[in-house]
């Protein structure tokens, strides 16, 4: 079994990579970073460690690598694949479009019948996999399309594994929490589809996909936005002080209440949930840096995703949302100036004021009522971070 993956980057090494070699893909990782792809071509193989106490290595075998700006070679890779799966961050998908088109493009003009080939975006966020087929159907001609919903599928799925930023002598090597979790939606698979060993096919994924994002990912991002207003460095650091581990619980009981309503989950069972998660962010065999965890804050405040989507969500069932208006202020005061997106939301406030930020990038109107309460709060944050902060916390790394 053959798979190409795009990106080389930590979640395609320590997560996607082993769980597709423990099924006997042989994996082609479609990269950008030089050294990456000759290393992968040169040795076939690269270890995973686990972050543990006994620090558990595995070796992933049968890899090999090309470069995205070889697009033929990628559309041939493709047009041989079984499998394709993608982890390189949701907004570049877009990026990838022609390539994956050209793929599929070649594999139909190969055969009358081709096999089945999947293609699973493995992406933090909602509809990743469906959302990269909207970006590669219009680059197909109507007659492709139309084989195309015949041997080719495009299933969303949710993906959980924290990997941290690497910093290794070898540019292979990936270190992993040992936890992990891949869940695909069935009915988004062809006809007969083979199993990827360690993966729960289901029949609904959304339970799935938002129990994650907005435990795992709200209470992460939390954590890292209220971390950094205090002047952490590390997800670490911040969640071993218990003023900011209250205020992420607080998050987290009010994304819960909304989940467990929302998809009939059973409360409890959904505590143990959000207590397991908190315990991830602790492990202390491996450092996450917060500017990871808050990396890309635009796309974190963004209608759809980990943070409004769930209060908004809240807010219409009557719920509480005080913690996550206070999580949402708190990643609108995000200023690391390493970050593009933190960036452009500072100049974006700069210039056009907090209200026209809430209301254009979040997507809150100011009739509705988090919207007041989200720029009152971000008042607070703001002025209490640059009252305490010390100028070298601009320039943290
Ligand atoms: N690291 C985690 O803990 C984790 C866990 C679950 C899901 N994810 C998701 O997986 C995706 C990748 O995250 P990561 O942590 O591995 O990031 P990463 O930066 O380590 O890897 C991303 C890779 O994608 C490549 N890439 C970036 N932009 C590209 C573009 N425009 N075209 C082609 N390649 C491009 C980069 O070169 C890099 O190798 C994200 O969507 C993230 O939300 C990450
Ligand atoms: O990858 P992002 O930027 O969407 O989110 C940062 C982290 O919260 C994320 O990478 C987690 O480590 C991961 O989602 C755990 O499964």
């Amino acid at each position: 079994m053959k798979a190409v993956h795009f990106g080389a980057g930590n979640i395609g090494r320590g997560f996607i990579g082993p769980i597709l070699s423990d099924s006997d893909y042989e994996i082609c990782f479609v990269a950008r970073n030089e050294k990456k792809i000759s290393q992968l071509q040169e040795r076939g193989q690269y270890p995973v460690t686990l972050a543990n106490e006994t620090r558990d290595t595995e070796l992933v075998k049968n890899v090999t690598a090309v470069n995205i700006s070889d697009m033929d070679e990628v559309a041939e890779s493709i047009a041989e694949a079984d499998l394709v799966t993608t982890a390189i961050g949701m907004s570049a998908l877009r990026d990838i479009a022609e390539s994956i088109a050209r793929g599929i493009e070649l594999r139909l003009k190969k055969t009358k019948r081709p096999e089945p080939l999947h293609i699973i975006a493995c992406e933090n966020g909602i509809g990743g996999s469906q959302r990269l087929k909207k970006l590669v159907y219009p680059l197909l001609k109507p007659s492709e399309r139309k084989r195309a919903d015949e041997f080719v599928a495009f299933p969303n799925t949710m993906v959980d594994r924290i990997v941290p930023i690497q910093q290794h002598k070898d540019p292979l090597k990936v270190m992993v929490e040992p936890f992990c979790e891949w869940v695909i939606h069935k009915a988004g698979m062809l006809e007969g589809f083979t199993r990827i060993k360690g993966v729960r096919y289901v029949d609904s994924l959304d339970p799935y996909i938002e129990r994650k994002l907005f435990t795992v990912n709200t209470g992460h991002c939390a954590a890292a936005y209220f971390g950094y207003l205090d002047g952490y460095s590390t997800i670490q650091e911040a969640i071993a002080n218990p003023k900011v581990l209250e205020q992420v619980r607080g998050v987290l009981n009010e994304t819960g209440a909304m989940l467990t309503l929302k998809h009939n989950l059973d409360s409890k069972k959904h505590e143990q949930y959000i207590e397991k998660m908190l315990h991830r962010f602790t492990n202390p065999h491996f450092i996450d840096k917060i500017t990871r965890v808050a990396r890309s804050p635009l796309r974190k405040l963004s209608p759809n995703d980990r943070l409004v989507r769930p209060a908004l969500q809240a807010h219409k069932m009557g719920l509480e949302t005080n913690h996550l208006v206070a999580a949402i202020a708190a990643a609108l005061v995000f200023d690391h100036v390493k970050d593009p997106e933190a960036v452009k939301l500072q100049n974006s406030i700069r210039e056009h004021g907090i209200g026209y930020v809430i209301e254009n990038h979040l997507g809150i109107p100011d009739t509705h009522p988090l919207h007041s309460r989200i720029a009152d709060k971000y008042d607070e944050s703001f002025s209490s971070y640059r009252s305490e902060a010390e100028p070298d916390l601009l320039s943290r790394t």
